[in-house]
């Protein structure tokens, strides 16, 4: 059913250098949610601090009644087991074929006959679209199909928390697409909490339940995904409409001279926030909410042309 992160003021530095301060937010239970944050602000040092592979300097990450950033190497041992990773590069090992790289973690962790083994696995490559691919080693195949294959590997113990560090990393759009489709279609069948870190505003903006974005050393926002595409935030606003004017420069923040001499220029008006993306089957998640819901319960007005009732998931639709 997924389950909650609930992570509490949390600190960390590499030596002098602060990475983040004070990040303070709570991953429902089952929902997808997707973090953004431009280049350095420390997203994948989140995403390991999350699954105890970094300790934080101060605060806690609490997972069903566990703070992993103090508990003992067994505890944190067995906490990860609730985890599949789908590393950046899909962290395959070159020399096995997808079949036995699917399969590594129920080797390690699991004392399953063999027999057992390839019905997980092929039950997994048949849920990401890799049946039939098993003997190919993973420099044979797309980068595409690598994620894939990855995915199917952070599958394989039934996770109840699923992490995706760029996703979309070196994809075509068009591959991207399908892949945020299998990640929507997953959520719908395995109910598992999702983590996505990315950089692809499109993803950030259909795919989510809830959107956080890093910047600046701390977390500038984190809820709902219609709060964070609504909102006139600068940060929030500049980084969701992917726009060179507002407070992100080139190398993170711009000086005082930049800024001054954008005053005056005219922001373009909010984009429509768009319909979410349905599961594939067309029956929506159990953490899928009503589009237009949050800005009706919230009083906020949405961009003109939100929620338009030609797409897919026309409101009242549920
Ligand atoms: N093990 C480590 N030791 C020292 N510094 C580290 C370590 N891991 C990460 N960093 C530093 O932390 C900062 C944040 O890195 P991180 O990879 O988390 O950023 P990111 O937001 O994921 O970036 P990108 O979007 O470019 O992938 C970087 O300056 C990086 O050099």
């Amino acid at each position: 059913m997924g389950v909650e992160i609930k992570v509490q003021d949390l600190t960390k530095s590499f030596g002098r250098s602060l990475i983040w301060k004070d990040v303070s937010l709570t991953v429902p239970a089952g929902e997808i949610c997707v973090m953004l944050g431009p280049s350095g602000t420390g997203k994948s040092v989140l995403l390991k601090t999350l699954i105890g592979l970094l300790k934080p300097d101060y605060g806690s990450v609490v997972i069903e009644g566990t703070d992993i950033a103090s508990c003992s190497e067994k505890d944190l041992y067995e906490i990860r087991k609730l985890f599949g990773v789908l590393f950046q590069d899909g962290a395959m090992f070159g020399s096995m074929n997808l079949y036995d790289n699917v399969a590594f973690p129920l080797r390690e962790h699991t004392r399953k006959t063999e027999s057992d083994i390839r019905a997980v696995v092929m039950e997994k490559m048949e849920l990401v679209g890799l049946v039939g691919a098993e003997d190919k080693l993973p420099g044979e195949i797309s980068g595409g199909m690598r994620k894939r294959a990855g995915l199917a590997r952070a599958l394989v113990l039934d996770p109840e928390i699923v992490l995706f560090d760029e996703p979309d990393s070196g994809l075509d759009p068009v591959r991207t697409s399908f892949l945020n489709q299998l990640i929507v279609d997953l959520n719908a069948q395995i109910d598992a909490t999702m983590l996505i870190v990315t950089h692809d505003v499109n993803t950030a903006r259909t795919v989510p339940d809830n959107i956080g974005l890093l910047y600046h050393k701390h977390l500038a926002m984190f809820g709902p995904r219609e709060m964070l595409l609504s909102s006139e935030e600068p940060v929030v606003r500049q980084f969701l409409n992917a726009q060179m004017i507002g407070p992100i420069g080139m190398s993170e923040e711009k000086d005082a001279d930049e800024l001054e001499s954008e005053k005056g220029q005219e922001l373009p008006p909010l984009p429509p926030i768009p319909m979410q993306l349905d599961p594939s089957n067309g029956i929506h998640r159990r953490s899928q909410r009503e589009p237009g819901l949050w800005c009706r319960e919230n009083g906020v007005t949405p961009p003109p042309g939100s929620f338009d009732e030609n797409m897919s998931m026309a409101p009242g639709a549920f």
